[in-house]
C-alpha cells in the first residue's frame, strides 16, 4: 500500500524539498509471488518514463551471477542490498535523492519478453535452457523496496533504498536502479544549489534540452531540475506534456536577424486589448514611440539611432503576442538598439491597452547592462506615467551556473529571471555522484565488503535509519540502527557512533 502510494504521488506533490522521518517506510511492490499482484502493481505505476528502461537495461554480469547462483540452488536466498552514495556532490553538504519514482515503475513492469530471453540464450549459450524457463518466470513480486521520500535531502552513507528479495533477482536491478538514482539524485541537487544561490524570489527556467547528453538526460534534466526548485522549463515541450512542467520560452537571435526592414511586416493592424479599438498601423505608433523616447528630457544622451530590422522582428513579435511580448534584445546592440527599440514597442502596445513582458540579455556584463536596463524602465515609467514600467522582467542567460550567479549576487543587478542551460543538465562541476548497490545480508547473515579504502568499506546489516531532531525543531543528525535495535524515542538520550571513526561519538 506504502509503495503503491509513494508510486502515485504526483511529481507536484514530491516536489518540494522535504525533511524525511528515515524511519523506513514499507514500500513493497505486491508482497508474494503472485502474478495477478504484480499486474495490478503495473496498472498503478505506469510504465517507465523511458521505454528503454527494460529488464534487459543492467549490466551482463548481473545475468552471469543470476545463472550462477541459480545453478548453485542459490537464487532464491533472502539477500538484502542497500543503495547510497559515498560523498555530496559539487564540493557540498548535502544531496537531493530523486528517481524512486522511476525505480518503483522500473519494477513494478519487470518481466522478459520472449525476444528479449531469445537474445539473452544466443549471447549466454552457455547456460542451461532451464534457466531460461525460470527467467521467464520472474517479475518482482517478491521484492520490497523501502526508501527514503524522494525529494528528500540525504546525506552520504545512508541508505537511500533498501531493497530486499530473492538475490538472483535483486542482483540484477543494481544497474538499472543506481542508473535511475544516479543523475536523477545528481541534477536535482544541482538544481537546488542554484535555486539556493539564486534565491527564492527569482525566477530560474532550464534551457538545457539542446545541450543535454541526449533526450533521456534531457528528459531526466528537465524533470529533476524542476523536482531541485527550477520554475519551468523553456526548453522541453516533451517534458512540459509528459510531466505537466510549465513552459516558459522566449525566442531567439535568429528570429531577430530574420528581419531585414520595417517593410517585411504586411499586416499592421492590432485590436486594442478590450476589443474596443483597432490600431490600423501599429508599426507607425512603434516609430513614434522611438521619436519619444528618443527626444525625451531624461533619456537623452542615452538613445541614438537604433537597428531598424531588429526594430521590425520586435515590432512583427509583439503583434503575433501582444499580451506577452518579450524581446531578447542583445543581437545588434544592447543599449543602444535593443532596450530602446524593445521600450518602443512595448510603449504602442501600452497606447492599445497591452503590457509588455521584459526581455532577455543573452551576452555582456550582465550586471551592468541589467541595471542599466532597468535605469531606463524607471526613467520611462517616470517620463510618461506609466506604473509598473520599471518592473518589467530582465532575464538573463549566457552560460550560467552557481559560480556566475554568485558573481552576479555580489556585484548587484537587477536580473528577475535566469535560464539556465548547459551546466545545469550536464551537471558540468561533477560528471556523476557515485552511488553504490551494496549486498548488506543473505539470509539474516550480515555481509560486509572489505577495502583498503575505508570510505569503501561497506556497512553490513539490515539497517533502520532516522533523523534526530533538536528541541528546536532543526535535524542534528542522521543514524543508522540494525532492524532488531528499538527505535530512538524522543526525549531519551542515545549515543551515536561515527560509523569509521572510532573517535567520534555524540
Ligand atoms: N557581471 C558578470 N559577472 C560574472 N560573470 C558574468 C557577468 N556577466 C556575464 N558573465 C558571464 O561571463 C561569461 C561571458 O562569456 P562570453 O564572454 O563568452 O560571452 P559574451 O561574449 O558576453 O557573449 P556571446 O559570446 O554569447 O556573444 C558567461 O559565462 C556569463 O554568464
Ligand atoms: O548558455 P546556456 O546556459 O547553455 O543556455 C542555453 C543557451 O542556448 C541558447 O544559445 P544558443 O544556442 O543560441 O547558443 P549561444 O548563445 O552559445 O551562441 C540560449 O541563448 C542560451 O545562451
Ligand atoms: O526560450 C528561450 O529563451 C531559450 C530556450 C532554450 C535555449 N535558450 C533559450
Ligand atoms: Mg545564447
Amino acid at each position: 500500500q506504502a509503495s503503491h502510494a509513494t508510486a502515485q504521488r504526483t511529481l507536484a506533490e514530491a516536489f518540494a524539498l522535504q525533511s524525511p522521518s528515515m524511519e523506513a517506510t514499507a514500500p513493497s511492490v505486491g508482497a508474494g509471488a503472485n502474478g495477478s499482484l504484480a499486474a495490478a502493481a503495473r496498472a498503478q505505476v505506469g510504465p517507465p518514463t523511458n521505454p528503454m528502461a527494460t529488464a534487459l537495461l543492467t549490466d551482463q554480469y548481473q545475468f552471469s551471477m543470476a545463472y550462477a547462483y541459480w545453478k548453485a540452488g542459490k537464487h532464491a536466498d533472502h539477500a538484502v542490498f542497500d543503495l547510497y552514495f559515498r560523498k555530496n556532490p559539487f564540493g557540498g553538504e548535502f544531496t537531493v535523492f530523486a528517481g524512486l519514482e522511476e525505480c518503483i515503475k522500473f519494477i513494478a513492469n519487470f518481466k522478459f519478453t520472449e525476444d528479449e530471453i531469445s537474445f539473452l540464450q544466443s549471447v549466454m549459450p552457455m547456460c542451461e535452457d532451464a534457466f531460461f524457463d525460470y527467467l521467464r518466470g520472474i517479475d518482482c513480486s517478491d521484492v520490497e523496496v523501502y526508501s527514503i521520500p524522494e525529494g528528500s535531502v540525504v546525506f552520504p552513507k545512508v541508505p537511500l533504498m533498501r531493497v530486499e528479495g530473492p538475490v538472483a533477482v535483486v542482483q540484477l536491478l543494481e544497474t538499472p536502479f543506481v542508473n535511475l538514482i544516479n543523475y536523477a539524485s545528481l541534477v536535482t541537487t544541482n538544481a537546488a544549489r542554484h535555486r539556493h544561490v539564486a534565491g527564492k524570489s527569482k525566477v530560474l527556467m532550464e534551457f538545457g534540452l539542446r545541450r543535454a547528453q541526449g533526450p533521456d538526460g534531457a528528459i531526466s534534466a528537465s524533470k529533476y531540475c524542476f523536482m531541485g526548485g527550477f520554475d519551468a522549463t523553456s526548453s522541453n515541450v516533451l517534458a512540459g506534456h509528459l510531466f505537466g512542467i510549465p513552459l516558459r520560452g522566449t525566442h531567439s537571435h535568429a528570429y531577430v536577424s530574420s528581419y531585414m526592414s520595417l517593410d517585411e511586416i504586411p499586416d499592421r493592424t492590432l485590436r486594442n486589448k478590450d476589443g474596443s479599438k483597432i490600431c490600423k498601423d501599429f508599426v507607425s505608433l512603434v516609430k513614434e514611440w522611438l521619436c519619444k523616447i528618443q527626444a525625451a528630457d531624461s533619456l537623452r544622451n542615452v538613445f541614438g539611432d537604433t537597428n531598424q530590422s531588429e526594430l521590425a522582428a520586435f515590432a512583427s513579435y509583439a503583434l503575433a503576442f501582444p499580451s506577452s511580448f518579450l524581446a531578447l534584445v542583445d543581437t545588434y546592440d544592447v543599449m543602444r538598439s535593443g532596450i530602446p527599440n524593445f521600450c518602443a514597442v512595448a510603449l504602442a502596445l501600452h497606447d492599445l491597452g497591452y503590457k509588455a513582458s521584459g526581455i532577455r540579455l543573452d551576452s555582456g556584463d550582465l550586471a551592468y547592462l541589467s541595471i542599466e536596463t532597468r535605469k531606463v524602465f524607471h526613467a520611462i515609467e517616470k517620463e510618461f506615467n506609466i506604473p509598473g514600467f520599471g518592473k518589467m522582467v530582465i532575464t538573463a542567460s549566457n552560460d550560467l551556473n552557481e559560480e556566475t550567479i554568485d558573481a552576479l549576487n555580489k556585484q548587484g543587478h537587477e536580473v528577475d529571471a535566469f535560464g539556465i542551460g548547459t551546466y545545469l543538465v550536464t551537471c558540468y562541476s561533477q560528471a556523476a555522484l557515485g552511488c553504490v548497490f551494496k549486498l548488506v545480508e543473505i539470509n539474516s547473515r550480515p555481509r560486509i565488503k572489505l577495502s583498503e579504502d575505508v570510505a569503501k568499506v561497506s556497512i553490513p546489516c539490515k539497517k533502520r535509519c532516522f533523523r534526530l531532531y533538536g528541541k528546536e525543531g532543526y535535524p542534528l543528525v542522521d543514524i543508522m540502527i540494525r532492524e532488531s535495535e528499538p527505535s530512538p524515542k524522543a526525549g531519551e538520550r542515545i549515543l551515536c557512533r561515527h560509523p569509521f571513526l572510532e573517535s567520534k561519538r555524540a
